[in-house]
């Protein structure tokens, strides 16, 4: 990476102004999956090390500019006490006099955390006005919000032009294994690209089709590539506008020799419910009134094949609707073929595949699980993220 990080900068003694993404899911005020949290803990740790005083800055939800008790980063606080073993002082504000006056109390290696900064309209506008405000607060400016870095927003933009600018180790890890990925990666490189919408992924596969070895499509973004190959494909997701492009993309896979895979059969069901009649048909079979929810077993052979054969694989969306046990199979087997492939470096590119692969208790089988959804989705677009520009060159 040619960004400085926190290795670069001498922080001792200074106030360090740390944007984390502690965007987590909560219910009920309790924080339900900390994996966020212990992912920012090793850059928190080193600046607590070297002496800082460490200011974090997150954002949870979209509280669209207003305070919203349920967004307050109070249990998040908690957390990180728990997970650090020392006390983490929360301010109600995340900038202004009162905010001051508790990092005036801090002393070296101390944590205070700042209230969500997306209370304030300023945050999302990137307001340059709110961006001083936060900069007022410190000496050096660290990101390591690899999740929010494809936002241009005050606290992960904005106020890099005022400070001293560098990556903290999260943010320098995800962009490493990203970047080698999609600028030199072992090969056969593989790339599984699922979920819900071609619409939501046209930027991943375009960028993608020029990169890798094979091409692996799934889940309910699969049958608009189906139907494009002039098969029926009842009532299973379809974007109809969408078809021309599809076909566009086998054509460029075939120009460009990238192996373009897609299921072979599926699971169809005659409604969107864990009960509703299932069975497996062909691909080029797909009954009228039914909608196909999982890829079939002939297809998850195929593609854990594939897997296993590659040195790289990046996994985006999941294959199936997996949140519905009887349509998980196709998901699961997936990620259970990426752990099972020990030669290959395994990249799950954050979001709904980094929950499912979690809720497999296949965690930690994987070599890289992003903790960014959206920013992960946008770097292996090709897009540069506002957060890594902003940050002083080295
Ligand atoms: N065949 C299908 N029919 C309908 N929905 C499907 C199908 N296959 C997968 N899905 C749904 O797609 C959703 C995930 O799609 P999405 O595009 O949001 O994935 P993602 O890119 O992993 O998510 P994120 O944006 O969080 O990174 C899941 O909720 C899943 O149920
Ligand atoms: O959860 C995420 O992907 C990040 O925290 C960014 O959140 P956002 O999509 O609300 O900007």
């Amino acid at each position: 990476m040619n960004k400085k990080t926190v290795r670069d900068i001498d922080v001792k003694g200074k106030r360090v102004f740390c944007r984390v993404d502690f965007n987590v899911p909560m219910q009920n005020g309790v924080v339900t999956d900390d994996t966020r949290i212990r992912a920012a803990l090793p850059t928190i740790q080193y600046l607590m090390e070297q002496g800082a005083k460490v200011i974090l800055a997150s954002h949870l939800g979209r509280p669209k500019g207003k305070v919203v008790e349920e967004m307050r980063l109070n249990a998040v606080a908690e957390r990180l006490s728990e997970l650090l073993g020392k006390r983490v002082v929360k301010t109600d504000e995340a900038y202004g006099d009162a905010v001051k006056a508790a990092i005036a109390e801090m002393n070296e290696g101390d944590v205070l955390l700042l209230e969500n900064v997306r209370f304030y309209p300023g945050e999302e506008k990137n307001d340059p006005e709110l961006a001083k405000a936060f900069a007022e607060l410190a000496d050096v400016y660290v990101n390591d919000a690899f999740g929010a870095a494809h936002r241009a927003h005050a606290s992960t933009e904005g106020i890099a032009h005022h400070l001293p600018a560098v990556a903290g180790f999260l943010m320098e890890k995800e962009i490493e294994v990203l970047g080698k990925a999609l600028s030199n990666p072992d090969r056969p490189f593989t790339a599984i690209i699922g979920g819900a919408k071609v619409k939501d992924k046209i930027g991943v596969i375009e960028n993608l089709l020029d990169k890798v070895d094979n091409l692996i499509i799934g889940g309910g973004l699969a049958y608009t590539f189906v139907k494009a190959l002039g098969h029926e494909i009842g009532k299973s997701l379809l974007e109809e506008d969408k078809i021309e492009l599809a076909k566009s993309f086998m054509e460029k896979a075939k120009e460009k020799g990238v192996n373009f895979y897609m299921p072979v059969d599926a699971v169809v069901a005659d409604d969107f419910s864990n009960d509703a009649n299932k069975k497996v048909v062909n691909i080029d079979e797909i009954p009228s009134d039914w909608e196909g929810l999982d890829i079939g077993p002939k297809t998850r052979e195929l593609y854990r094949d594939v897997i296993l054969k590659s040195k790289l694989v990046i996994w985006n969306g999941p294959m199936g609707v997996f949140e519905m046990d009887a349509f998980a199979e196709g998901t699961k087997a997936v990620a259970q073929a990426l752990a099972d492939a020990k030669d290959t470096y395994t990249v799950i590119g954050g979001g709904d595949s980094a929950a499912a692969v979690e809720k497999f208790g296949l965690a930690d089988k994987m070599d890289h699980i992003s903790t960014g959804g959206g920013a992960s989705l946008e770097f292996m677009e090709g897009k540069q993220l506002p957060g890594v520009v902003a940050l002083n060159d080295k």
